[in-house]
């Protein structure tokens, strides 16, 4: 049915504001509905900005940006891609878990989300054909809300994450707005200051967890498999032991990606890689400490291992690089509450004459005299002076990333890690950090975020239709970015910055779509993985339609 006027400026996806023109107000019927000057793009770009510089908080600024989202898809996406440094820490991390934090007091608009109850399981095909309202949705976000970010379980709340992460994807990849959906699986939560408030607006009761959780999650999949063909389907914020049992359940049936295992992972591998290249040193020389072996903690454990791999080593060579550290200290063969995913990392105590000792970073980093010490524990402030002091008296250059986020949550500051080791630690942060300036020379602080890297793999692997996500996929995605750096600058950042965001997305996207078409992984025609992805690129411009 043909849209009227009314239904096109309630509609972000079809809304111009005042940019329609003379000739599409008398087509629509919008005669006399907006005010007669006519603007262009361009000005309303700088109208928002001015209005968007007025507002103090960060907070405020990014609820005024979702109105404009909310309200014109097309300006939202044009004036995030002209500020994309500024507003990134606005829409997504840090500032994105305020407004989770606070969803249900902040209410004001559903943003065009997917809300999929455990109790009505019987509406979710309904649910998502609803919230797809006919559009041909390719790209999917969904969380359960269990582990958002550090911060932890934020139930329907949570929701926003998948909205934020799907905005990125446009903002920083181009993938067509229209084609996303944001979904939040809505099987209650345990966050106790949730359930006893009166404005919470999900289900009031504890999480659903066991067969009957796992049965709602199948649903999910199986239903979007069947109403979205050649969908990409990307997990978020799932709790430690389900994120990773749903990823190895679907990973080899259908095109599916867990950012915080898989993302993570990409984009700290292409940070080690950029820190080596400055360093000039080797991957298989480097022993790793991994500070909250988790969902994160151990994705990046992974990717890390399977670089080892593809230099040469030997599993059990390879293996012996790393060293687990969790609440309950360093992580043996006989510790107890392994994680599946943890198991293959532990070490025995025979290795050590003071095992019983090592319950604490300080005594393992003392012990072990790591190279790489990454954190994902969101235990604020964990890597302490003495504890980098001591790693920087016997390695050359510490390769140092804490990234729990959101801001209070990191391990330690960019600028305390330069100046306690003198400049010779090589540091990237989960949250964009300012540069510092250290005895005369800039350190420049890359961000080891997945937003670096998601965007664009998921556009690769959407612009040839690829059956799967396949291990070589990821991994041309962290050479990709690894292989930007600029290592002959004193200070170089270890990955390259979120101002040419746009840019290096683009490159990932290309590396991955050809890796796909090399493997036969690919569905649809193209035999250029540039060109395929080129073809599906979508740009903030108006058109008719
Ligand atoms: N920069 C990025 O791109 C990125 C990506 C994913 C996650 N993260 C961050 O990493 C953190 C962890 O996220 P996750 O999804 O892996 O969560 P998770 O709950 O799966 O893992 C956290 C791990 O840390 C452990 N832990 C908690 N307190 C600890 C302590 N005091 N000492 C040692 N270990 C401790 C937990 O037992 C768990 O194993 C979060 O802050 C998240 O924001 C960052
Ligand atoms: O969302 C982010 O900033 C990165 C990551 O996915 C996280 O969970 O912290
Ligand atoms: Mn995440």
């Amino acid at each position: 049915m043909e849209k009227t006027g009314q239904d096109r400026l309630n509609d972000p996806f079809l809304n111009h504001g005042t940019a329609f023109t003379e000739e599409q107000r008398k087509q629509y019927h919008l005669e006399g509905m907006l005010p007669p000057q006519e603007q262009s793009l361009e000005s309303q770009v700088r109208e928002v900005y001015l209005q968007y510089q007025e507002k103090s908080t960060n907070l405020e600024k990014r609820i005024f940006l979702m109105t404009i989202f909310n309200t014109n898809r097309v300006l939202f996406f044009k004036i995030f891609s002209e500020h994309v440094t500024e507003f990134m820490p606005i829409v997504y991390d840090p500032t994105i878990a305020e407004t989770i934090e606070n969803y249900s007091h902040l209410f004001v608009n559903p943003q065009n989300a997917a809300f999929l109850s455990i109790d009505k399981p019987d509406q979710m095909e309904a649910s998502l054909k609803n919230a797809a309202d006919g559009r041909d949705i390719k790209l999917i976000v969904v969380t359960d809300g269990e582990e958002i970010l550090g911060i932890g379980d934020w139930g329907t709340q949570g929701v926003d994450i998948s909205v934020g992460k799907l905005m990125v994807y446009t903002a920083a990849a181009g993938v067509d707005p229209a084609c996303v959906l944001p979904v939040v699986l809505d099987v209650g939560t345990n966050n106790e200051k949730l359930l006893k408030d009166d404005l919470y607006l999900g289900n009031k009761h504890s999480r659903v967890n066991g067969d009957k959780y796992y049965q709602f999650v199948d649903q999910f999949v199986q239903c979007v498999e069947k109403l979205f063909p050649g969908l990409y389907l990307h997990f978020e914020d799932f709790g430690r032991d389900n994120a990773d049992n749903i990823l190895k359940k679907y990973r080899e049936h259908i095109l599916t990606f867990n950012d915080d295992i898989q993302g993570t992972g990409i984009i700290v591998l292409a940070g080690i890689l950029g820190a080596l290249k400055i360093s000039g040193q080797k991957l298989t020389e480097q022993k790793y400490v991994c500070f909250g072996a988790g969902t994160a903690g151990t994705g990046i454990v992974e990717q890390v291992y399977s670089e080892m791999l593809q230099a040469g080593l030997k599993p059990e060579e390879a293996r012996q690089h790393f060293y687990l550290v969790d609440k309950q200290g360093l992580l043996f063969d006989d510790t107890p509450d392994l994680t599946p995913a943890q198991k293959p990392f532990v070490r025995k105590r025979s290795e050590f004459a003071n095992a019983d000792q090592l319950k604490d970073l300080k005594s393992v980093v003392q012990a072990v005299h790591p190279d790489i010490l990454v954190g994902t524990s969101t235990r604020s402030g964990a890597f302490t002076q003495d504890i980098v002091t001591e790693m920087a008296e016997h390695t050359e250059r510490p390769i140092i990333f804490p990234l729990s986020n959101p801001t209070q949550l990191a391990e330690a500051k960019a600028q305390d890690l330069i100046e306690w080791t003198k400049g010779k630690a090589l540091v990237a942060t989960g949250i964009p950090a300012d540069p510092v300036d250290y005895q005369g020379v800039k350190y420049e602080i890359g961000q080891a975020n997945n937003a670096l890297v998601y965007p664009g793999l998921g556009l690769g692997a959407l612009a040839v239709n690829a059956k799967v996500l396949s291990d070589e996929m990821i991994s041309v995605a962290a050479h990709s970015l690894g292989g930007i750096v600029d290592s002959t600058k004193p200070g170089a950042a270890v990955l390259p910055p979120v101002e040419k965001l746009n840019i290096f997305s683009q490159t990932v996207a290309h590396a991955v779509a050809n890796q796909a078409i090399k493997d036969h992984l690919n569905q649809n025609e193209y035999d250029d993985g540039k060109q395929a992805v080129e073809a599906l690129r979508w740009a903030p411009e108006y058109k008719n339609e």
